[in-house]
Order: C-alpha cells, then sequence, then structure tokens
C-alpha cells in the first residue's frame, strides 16, 4: 500500500512518523511532501527508506492520500490532483465536511476524515475516524492504521464536531488544568519541575482508571477518594462553587 502524506506539520509530520514505525506501510512506500525542504530533512534523517518531495503531484501517485494541511490550503491542494477512486482520500482537516472535499476530487471516491490530538506524536492520539463511501476492509484497515498511533475511534460524519472539542481541542484543557494546578503547587513552593511531574502522572493515572476498566465511571473513582469529612470533598465542593463543571461545559460547547 503506497500512502502520500501532503503536508509534513504537526499532523502529518506526526502521523508520518507513526506510519513508519507501524506495522501496515512499508517506510519505503510513504511519500511525505511539504513546500519546503528542512521539514522533510528531518524526517529523512530519522527514517532514511522514507521518501520525501516538494512536488504534490508525484507523490499523490498512491492508494491512499493524506492530506494534513490548514483547511483552507486544502481547496488548492487538492483540486489540482485530480484524485479518483480506487484511490482513497484521509483528510485531516478539522471542520471541513464530505460535502466539502467531495468537490475537490471524485465525489464517489472513498474518504476519511481523521481527528487526531496532538499526542499522535508519541503514539498516544484519541483519533477519531468517519467514513464516506469505504468498504468494511477500507475502514478496518484505517482503524488498524490509527489504532497503532494510540486509540482509534469509528463514528458518524455528524458527531465529529462535539467529538473533536472532547479530544482534539480537549488536550489542551486538560493541559490547562495541569498549568493550573501547577501554579498552585508553585504557590506552595513545590518546585515547577516537580510540580509538572506529579500532576501529568495523577492525570495519567486517573485516565488509566478509566481506560483500564470498562465497569467505572468517574464518580465512583472520585468517591473512592473522597475520605466523608476528608480534605478532598472539601477541594472537590470548592471546585463546584467556582463553577468548574459549568466552566468545562461552556468551554467544550464553545469548540464544537
Ligand atoms: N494541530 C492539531 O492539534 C490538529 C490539527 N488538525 C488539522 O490538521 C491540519 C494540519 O494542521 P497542523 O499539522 O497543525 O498544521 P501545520 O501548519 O503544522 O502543518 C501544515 C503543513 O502543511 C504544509 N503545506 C502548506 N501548503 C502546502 C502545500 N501546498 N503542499 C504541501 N504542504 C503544504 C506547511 O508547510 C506545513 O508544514 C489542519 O487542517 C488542522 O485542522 C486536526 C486535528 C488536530
Ligand atoms: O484548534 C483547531 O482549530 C485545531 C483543530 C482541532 C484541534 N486544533
Amino acid at each position: 500500500m503506497k500512502v502520500a502524506i501532503i503536508g509534513a506539520g504537526n499532523m502529518g509530520g506526526a502521523i508520518a512518523r507513526g506510519l513508519a514505525q507501524g506495522h501496515y506501510v512499508r517506510v519505503q512506500d510513504i511519500t511525505v511532501t511539504n513546500p519546503s525542504m528542512p521539514k522533510l530533512e528531518k524526517l529523512k534523517v530519522e527514517f532514511p527508506a522514507i521518501q520525501v518531495s516538494t512536488d504534490n503531484h508525484e507523490a499523490a501517485d498512491a492508494d491512499v492520500v493524506i492530506v494534513a494541511v490548514k483547511p483552507w490550503k486544502v481547496e488548492e491542494v487538492l483540486k489540482p490532483l485530480r484524485l479518483r477512486q480506487p484511490q482513497v482520500l484521509v483528510s485531516v482537516a478539522a471542520g471541513m465536511t464530505f460535502e466539502d472535499l467531495a468537490h475537490f476530487v471524485d465525489p464517489e471516491m472513498p474518504m476519511f476524515r481523521i481527528i487526531p490530538n496532538t499526542a499522535i506524536s508519541l503514539r498516544a492520539s484519541m483519533t477519531l475516524i468517519a467514513c464516506r463511501n469505504a468498504s468494511e476492509q477500507q475502514t478496518l484497515t484505517m482503524l488498524d492504521l490509527f489504532n497503532e498511533m494510540g486509540l482509534a475511534m469509528l463514528i458518524e460524519e455528524k458527531q465529529l464536531a462535539a467529538a473533536t472539542s472532547l479530544t482534539s481541542c480537549g488536550i489542551a484543557y486538560v493541559l490547562k488544568y495541569v498549568q493550573a494546578a501547577m501554579q498552585a503547587g508553585v504557590e506552595a513552593g513545590i518546585r515547577p519541575k516537580d510540580a509538572m511531574k506529579m500532576v501529568a502522572q495523577t492525570v495519567e493515572g486517573a485516565a488509566r482508571l478509566l481506560l483500564e476498566n470498562e465497569d467505572t465511571h468517574p464518580a465512583l473513582e472520585i468517591e473512592k477518594v473522597t475520605t466523608p469529612g476528608g480534605i478532598t470533598i472539601k477541594g472537590v465542593n470548592s471546585l463546584e462553587h467556582d463553577g468548574f463543571t459549568s466552566a468545562v461545559i461552556k468551554a467544550i460547547k464553545a469548540s464544537i
């Protein structure tokens, strides 16, 4: 399977690295393009067998074409490539619908919309996948590819905007919590680097408690920490008095 990745930025570069370390595509079958060479040269140093090019046309002669440029560049990038079935189009562009994409390529071709988050650079992404005109086999392949870079979930396109807010924007909200907790720790005399490790490991632990037990729920895990009359419930209630739940809901809705 030959894969072209158009755009070697945060997303394109991370997907290229993830694919190159995965089991499904041979490194020499991956071509990455960008208008200038520095990001491509860096990739080439890391994966000498990877193909790089500044020519999108040359690269687009592939089975799967992943477009990873900013949304406002998608039209000018895709139109001249005249992609058509049996090629598969994969778009990472947030907010660009299948209907939008169908104006720039063969509208009947198999298409996927993929929304990773920045943890894809560590192969720890929550990646959302929606499909149109794709066979079951193509969809399973896409899930396999992105499950190697974290956790991938197939959803309907109409859920993509809300799910993007939870996951792709959501990583920023989680980091805002980490930053805020660090500020409190520093005020209490903890060194910033130590505070960062303490909070980051705590967030990872919280995530694993939920991900590694299908039968749990945040409320159950919170109950295990909150000793009656203890100190945690004081903090939890303080968060509620200050509108934490409401602030998070408003933030998620603002990004949809
Ligand atoms: N950054 C994020 O957390 C997420 C980004 N996305 C989407 O991913 C897409 C890319 O975003 P980033 O990687 O963050 O942007 P970026 O700016 O880091 O990367 C875009 C890359 O495309 C290159 N490029 C520009 N014109 C080109 C052309 N004509 N041909 C080939 N390459 C070209 C740029 O030089 C740059 O290296 C966007 O559409 C964004 O909506 C989706 C989910 C998360
Ligand atoms: O903020 C944005 O628009 C992009 C899309 C999802 C995450 N980052």
